[in-house]
């Protein structure tokens, strides 16, 4: 190796042109899928770098980028992945600071020159998605460092594998940092840099086990062994690079990074890496090992291997984005014309809205209705009026709570002390009143299902023109569902108004009120042909298996206390159909029964 001072990786590392375009290509297509957010559908090739707690991850990508920008430390450090993507950007004659800085995607155009603020900036957006303390997201935090010393790559720091939970990591936290890690390094697209360190037992690796998982052929594993110099004294590493304990296909890389002092003293990786350098060249057991040792080996390696990795997935990799593409420009054309100017913009929301007005009478019209396993719609408005409400009116049991003896006392307490001869309005109309109130309750629930369903049928309304304007579909429902909530309180007034107004007047010259009820025909017959009169109880009992409309229960309340009432004032057993007919008075309160 040469006696100056080693340039960062990037710089000593011969980038092949071919390469370097495959490269860039594939870093325009990450910004633009990033963009986009369709990184799930096509997966680019990538690099992520994997490995157990405090390994020495993040150590080797600030090296490879040759700054110092990355959380580390003895504690978990990478607590979200971080996807970073290196740039190469031209030298310039006088290279200033200027000419190197980092962007984050969740701080479009502000350039970071000060790369301790990006390394602010990374532990106070790990904080403010995983908590600040020790908590781990699988959210990323994308950033893209621009410098001439660096070489395009793009690479993924992730959170080390960990088994024992601290601060508020969930007690599962092992298996999640290994699905996490795997969801990254399972497809066929990504490199893997399996990072175990040196001063650890290599068939131990946490990094080489799961590699083995995603990658059983080692086509695109690359072992990095870190720690070199804090082995124990009198072992070396020159068999595990040489891949005679564990064999790779791709091979190993070691590398010596700074250690917590070296970061604590501030040393820098330009010194870090003269020394790292000097550490190699004075250890005459790593002779000959020339093409496995130190970080700028390490980032010729990698950019060899991504550009022939990426030479080998273009194909499908182009065949993808084509295949997407015609989905893309399809669905793009399904969406009409695009409009620029203002009034283009107004016609086409006036079109959007009118159609969402008629899609929305249609459906409740019917027209629209092609399910034939389910009523919706119109239809199911229908049947919550014409069923569900008629049978909770039904279910409401006009004698419910209405006892013999509750109808006596308020007949008895109306009349006072005297004997109550006919049956007076008044205890009449207290209890048909309690009764009457009943039919509120089913008749409010019956206005929210209709409620519910005119909201239900405002989100089903489907217009092709507003799948491509998600904002102004939210803003609609917004709107509709306001409106329809405005509209249901005063139809909620409405119905309490009108049972208070049958409530308050009892229309006793109804015709329903003296017809209709089948019971009354038959306790008539009775009372007619034996000459006897129904014990109150058994007439009871004939108007209740009588079921009607809610008008001929109302008339049925009012027989039986008639009939009740009659019962209190003459013998409380038998009577006769004679005695009835004269006391009840025709025409006002009771029932003619001739
Ligand atoms: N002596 C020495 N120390 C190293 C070496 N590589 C890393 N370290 C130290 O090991 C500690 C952990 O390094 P990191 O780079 O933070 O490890 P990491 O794998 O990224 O850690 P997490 O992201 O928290 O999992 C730091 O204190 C580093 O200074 C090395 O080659 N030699």
């Amino acid at each position: 190796m040469a006696d100056e001072v080693p340039s960062p990786p990037a710089a000593s590392a011969a980038t092949a042109p071919l390469g370097s375009s495959v490269i860039s290509l594939v870093n325009r297509l990450q910004d633009i899928f990033a963009r986009v957010g369709s990184q799930s559908t096509i997966d680019l090739p990538q690099v992520a770098v994997v490995g157990s707690q405090s390994s020495g991850k993040s150590s080797v990508l600030e090296a490879l980028v040759g700054r110092d920008f990355l959380p580390r430390g003895n504690d978990i450090c990478t607590r979200r992945p971080l996807v970073l993507q290196l740039v190469q950007t031209k030298r310039k004659p006088n290279l200033d600071n200027n000419d190197e800085y980092g962007e984050f995607l969740h701080l479009p155009g502000r350039k970071f020159h000060d790369f301790s603020e990006i390394r602010r900036e990374i532990q106070a957006e790990t904080d403010r998605e995983a908590g600040g303390n020790k908590g781990v997201s699988d959210k990323q935090i994308r950033l893209k460092i621009f410098s001439p010393n660096v070489l395009d790559i793009t690479l993924v720091d992730l959170p080390g594998i960990t088994k024992v939970p601290v601060g508020d990591q969930p007690s599962d936290i092992e298996a999640r940092i290994r699905t996490m890690i795997m969801s990254y390094i399972k497809t066929p697209t990504c490199l893997i840099l399996a990072v175990t360190p040196a001063n650890s037992d290599l068939a131990n690796s946490d990094a080489l086990q799961m590699a083995g998982i995603a990658d059983p052929d080692g086509n695109r594993t690359i072992g990095v062994i870190t720690k070199l110099d804090i082995m124990d004294r009198g072992t070396d590493a020159r068999n595990l690079l040489l891949g005679k304990v564990i064999p790779l296909r791709l091979g190993y890389v070691g590398v010596v990074n700074r250690s917590q002092e070296d970061i604590q003293m501030n040393r820098s990786i330009k010194d870090a890496l003269v020394a790292e350098e000097n550490f190699f060249r004075n250890r005459p057991v790593y002779n000959g090992l020339a093409d496995s040792c130190g970080v700028p080996q390490l980032a010729k390696k990698l950019n060899q291997i991504l550009a022939q990795h990426i030479k080998a997935v273009l194909p499908g990799l182009r065949a993808r984005i084509s295949t997407s593409l015609v989905a893309v420009a399809k669905e793009h054309a399904s969406y009409g014309e695009i409009t620029e100017s203002k009034a283009g913009q107004g016609a086409l929301l006036l079109n959007i809205l009118s159609k969402y007005c008629e899609a929305f009478s249609s459906m409740l019209e019917g027209k629209n209705e092609m399910s034939t396993s389910e009523l919706s719609g119109g239809a199911r408005i229908h049947y919550i009026f014409q069923s569900i409400f008629v049978r909770s009116l039904e279910e409401v049991d006009p004698c419910e709570d209405l006892t013999d003896d509750d109808i006596r006392t308020a007949i008895q307490n109306a009349t006072g002390p005297k004997s109550a001869l006919f049956v007076p309005e008044v205890p009449f109309e207290v209890l048909v009143r309690r009764q009457i109130s009943r039919l509120l309750d089913p008749s409010l629930q019956c206005a929210r299902f209709i409620y519910d369903e005119l909201i239900k049928i405002s989100h089903r309304c489907m217009v092709t023109e507003l799948q491509r304007f998600p904002f102004l579909r939210k803003r609609m429902d917004e709107v509709i569902g306001n409106f329809l909530r405005e509209g249901l309180e005063p139809s909620e007034n409405m119905i309490a108004h009108l049972i208070e107004m049958e409530m308050d007047y009892i229309n006793t010259s109804h015709p329903n009120f003296i017809g209709g009820s089948k019971a009354l025909e038959i306790a008539a017959q009775q009372t007619k042909s034996s000459r006897v009169a129904i014990p109150v109880s058994r007439q009871k009992d004939a108007l209740e298996s009588d079921k009607g409309s809610a008008s001929e229960r109302s008339v049925k309340s009012r027989a039986i206390l008639a009939r009740q009432a009659n019962g209190v004032v003459t013998d409380p057993g038998v009577r006769a159909a004679s005695d009835v007919e004269k006391i009840v008075p025709s025409g006002n309160l009771y029932i003619p029964l001739a």
